[in-house]
């Protein structure tokens, strides 16, 4: 598989080209407006450029020089949106089978794969409830199902999580690296974490145009463009696998959620959390179950509208009332706080 489009689109401002290879997954990032969605509903053929050419493989998706044009369902791509847009009135089974089903495979046989991939996302106790029964978390997956049972030879992904309950967005986060890994997608995201643990190469959008694209290590640790910036600075541990939690070579041992067929017991893991998810306190807090650490501010930076608080291994955000309350400056001694729900853990 291999993906080379240029479009513009100009009454949404977009001016664009971009290359995907085979097995890569893309992440798209961009401040709201920037042309995300625009670019996705291009490539899958929902929305016509005013100009370009793009192929897939062998394939012409669109050329408007020679007025070349393939309808969205020729295009061998499958595109999962924020809402799941299930069959209202076909269980979670049936819903996955459809794809086969559509493409002349056997209703028995149909069936045989929906339940293959209802099982590659956690979904096999759900096949038999209609969408109506179903979570929003657990509906997302049976959608994920669908689009990968119709073999897309590209898997476009709309913000798959914008729309669910944040305490579900880690594990589906989860299922989406399983599936992902090894196949050619392309995922719109404002998660810089969706694009850490789920994507090979990362294209920062602003007004419609790419600022920013490359492997997703380099484009976060050395972020070029003010949203690159924005999103750099996610707290990072790495060490080894100690009851399912993360052990740092200095001590920290950072409990968050993971997949157990991937993570396994001794093995290298990298912890990551946002700043944003991290609390701090001059008291050690108690009560609940988070991560704890002890830890000394090193240094204060803004950080959009908060404050950015570093200290030796990690930062957290707060706002500026938080840092007069607490009196946070250099030196200070402080407890940091993350609930195990907003880490992942992921094979290193
Ligand atoms: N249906 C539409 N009709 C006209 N203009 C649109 C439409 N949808 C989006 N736009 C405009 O096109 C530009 C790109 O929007 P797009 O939705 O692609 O951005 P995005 O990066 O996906 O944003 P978000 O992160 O908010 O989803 C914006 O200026 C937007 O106002």
């Amino acid at each position: 598989m291999s993906l080379h489009l240029t479009a513009t689109v100009a009454a949404r401002g977009l001016d664009v080209s971009i290359d995907v290879q085979g097995g890569h997954t893309v992440a798209i990032l961009g401040p709201n407006g920037s042309g995300k969605s625009t670019l996705l509903a291009v490539i899958a053929g929902i929305l016509r450029p005013d100009a370009g050419r793009a192929t897939l493989d062998d394939a012409t998706l669109f050329d408007t020089a020679s007025g070349t044009w393939l309808p969205p369902h020729a295009r061998g791509t499958g595109l999962l949106a924020q809402d799941p847009l299930l069959f209202p009135h076909l269980s979670a089974l049936d819903n996955v089978a459809f794809a086969p089903r559509s493409t002349g495979a056997s209703r028995a046989r149909s069936r045989e794969l929906a339940r293959t991939w209802l099982e590659r996302v956690d979904a096999t106790e759900l096949a038999g409830r209609k969408p109506s029964a179903l979570s929003g978390g657990q509906a997302q997956r049976v959608a994920i199902a669908r689009a990968l049972a119709a073999e897309p030879r590209l898997l476009l992904l709309d913000e798959p999580m914008a729309a669910l309950d944040i305490t579900v967005v880690p594990a589906m986060r989860q299922v989406l690296r399983r599936v992902l890994a090894g196949r050619s997608a392309v995922i719109v995201t404002h998660d810089v974490l969706d694009a850490l643990l789920l994507a090979d190469h990362v294209i920062v959008m602003e007004s419609g145009r790419i600022v920013e694209q490359g492997p997703t290590k380099d484009v976060l640790a050395r972020p070029r463009s003010t949203f690159g910036a924005g999103i750099a600075g996610l707290n990072l541990a790495r060490g080894l696998v100690e009851g399912g939690a993360v052990r740092t070579p200095s001590g920290l041992l950072v409990a968050g959620l993971h997949d157990e067929s991937t993570v396994t017991e001794g093995a290298a893991a990298v912890a990551v959390f946002s700043p944003g998810a991290v609390s701090v306190h001059r008291e050690r807090p108690t009560g609940s179950p988070r991560n704890v650490f002890a830890a000394v501010v090193r240094e204060l930076e803004p950080h959009g509208s908060q404050v950015r608080v570093q200290t030796d291994q990690i930062s957290a955000d707060v706002t500026a009332p938080v840092v007069a309350e607490l009196d946070l400056l250099p030196g200070a001694e402080v407890f940091l706080a993350v609930k195990a729900s907003e880490v992942a853990i992921y094979p290193a």
